[in-house]
């Protein structure tokens, strides 16, 4: 299997150009199920878990064209299916989310049960909730969820918790049911808020996204639509730490600085600088690095997709930090690796206390998940010597040619080739 090379980088230097958000771009292309006529994405994200959901659509008889680069059409007039087979969701939980909008196009979806993954179990119970509560009858079996409704009619939705992907398989789901549908303790991410700009401009009538309660205002059809995807906050926030982590001075293009409030802020804790400009952020480090305590929390708080990033960081920042996980229960499989790597880490629960250490050696390491290849990436970039990251696969995921545009930076960083 392919793997990155990481050796000891000089301090990264240069401008970088965050992508599309993998986090938008994958509900608003299940979205598209619900047009009637033709959708154009623009600033699509060349990203594994996008051919993967561009798959599920086909799989269900939508016509999707990605030919031109970063741009995706999505015709979806005629559906023939309304189910989703196990093959495709095992490789992406997130294809769990055209359950919504079939059910709201066709009346039925069978989806497979998307299973736990390496950061926790991933219960998909307040999705279900909120169908039921839309009037849709729920059955599971065989490893499979099926919902049936001749007619959704709208209702008041109380989320126990504030779920990223609930709070955006019921307001898909909701967009053409009978009357008004309130989601109260929605997730107020910034990809909801694209989500629902994309579905107003399909016809929808959603307000309060952003906020904690949306309200949907069913419509009978929706139409086509042109969309421009919103840049990856996640994305420019690894690129920010890379910048901190080298004692680099990086400019990050195409990021919001309003959608990266708790990364800029920590960041300043640590004794990093920020400058903030309309769609970008230069970051400068300036010397050692303090420690600082991190809560992972959903937005505005900080993100849990940054906690191993931010991480990596704090292994070799002066003094005791303690990383609070929130969010999901077993997101720390990365602390491990970078113990390998030389990192002083102790978990009790859900924190994690981090005693900087002078550096850290570079080892054999696995991305246990997304973000936790990402994190190693970064430890590589200052460890002495050679890091040999496996399982790459997950960074592959949600970074867009990632040791590319490192390298432009400066790092030193190359992938095998698969054996
Ligand atoms: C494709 C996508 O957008 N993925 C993001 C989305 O994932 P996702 O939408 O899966 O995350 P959620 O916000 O739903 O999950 C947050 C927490 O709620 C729990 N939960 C969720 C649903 C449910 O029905 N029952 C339940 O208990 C989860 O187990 C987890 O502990 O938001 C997460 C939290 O910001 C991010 O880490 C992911 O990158
Ligand atoms: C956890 C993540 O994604 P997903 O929900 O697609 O697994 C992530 O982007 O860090």
């Amino acid at each position: 299997m392919a793997k990155l090379i990481v050796e000891k980088s000089a301090p990264l230097k240069g401008t970088v150009k965050v992508s599309g958000a993998k986090n938008s771009v994958l509900p608003i292309i299940a979205a598209s199920l619900l047009a009637q006529e033709t959708c154009v994405l623009e600033e699509i994200p060349g990203l594994k878990d996008v051919e993967v959901i561009c798959e599920v659509l086909e799989s269900i008889g939508a016509k999707v064209n990605s030919s031109k680069k970063g741009i995706i059409e999505i015709h979806s007039s005629t559906l023939e299916h309304f189910e989703a087979p196990y093959e495709l969701i095992r490789k992406m939980r997130a294809s769990f989310l055209v359950m919504g909008p079939l059910l709201a196009r066709k009346g039925r979806a069978r989806i497979a049960l998307p299973g736990g993954c390496a950061i926790g179990t991933r219960p998909i119970d307040l999705h279900l909730k909120g169908f039921q509560a839309l009037g849709a009858r729920i059955e599971l079996g065989h490893g499979y969820v099926e919902a049936v409704a001749d007619k959704l009619i709208g209702n008041k939705i109380y989320l126990d918790f504030p779920s990223v992907g609930a709070t955006e398989n019921i307001m898909m789901a909701a967009t053409m049911a009978e009357g008004i549908t309130m989601i109260e303790n929605a997730a107020e991410e910034p990809e909801i808020v694209d989500l629902a700009n994309f579905l107003n401009s399909l016809g929808a009538k959603i307000k309060g996204a952003g906020t904690d309660t949306i309200k949907i205002q069913g419509v009978k059809e929706l139409k086509g639509s042109k969309h421009t995807v919103i840049p990856d906050r996640i994305e420019a926030g690894t690129f920010m730490i890379a910048a901190a982590i080298t004692g680099g001075d990086v400019t990050i293009l195409n990021a919001l600085p309003d959608h990266l409030k708790p990364i800029i802020a920590k960041l300043r804790e640590c004794g990093v600088t920020v400058e903030e400009y309309d769609e970008h952020v230069r970051v400068k480090a300036n010397g050692q690095v303090m420690a600082t305590d991190i809560k992972t929390l959903p937005y505005p708080g900080f993100p849990t997709d940054m906690q191993a990033q931010f991480m990596s960081l704090l292994t070799v920042a002066s003094g005791t930090s303690v990383v609070i996980e929130t969010v999901f229960e077993n997101r720390f499989m990365h602390v491990d690796e970078l113990k390998r790597m030389g990192a002083n880490i102790k978990i009790e629960g859900r924190s994690a206390v981090v005693q900087g250490v002078d550096g850290l050696q570079g080892a054999q390491v696995k991305a246990t998940d997304l973000r936790a290849g990402a994190a190693l990436i970064l430890a590589g970039m200052i460890a002495e010597g050679k890091t040999e990251i496996s399982d790459i696969h997950h960074i592959d995921r949600g970074y867009v040619e990632i040791e590319e545009k490192l390298r432009g930076l400066g790092a030193k960083i190359t992938r095998t080739k698969d054996e």
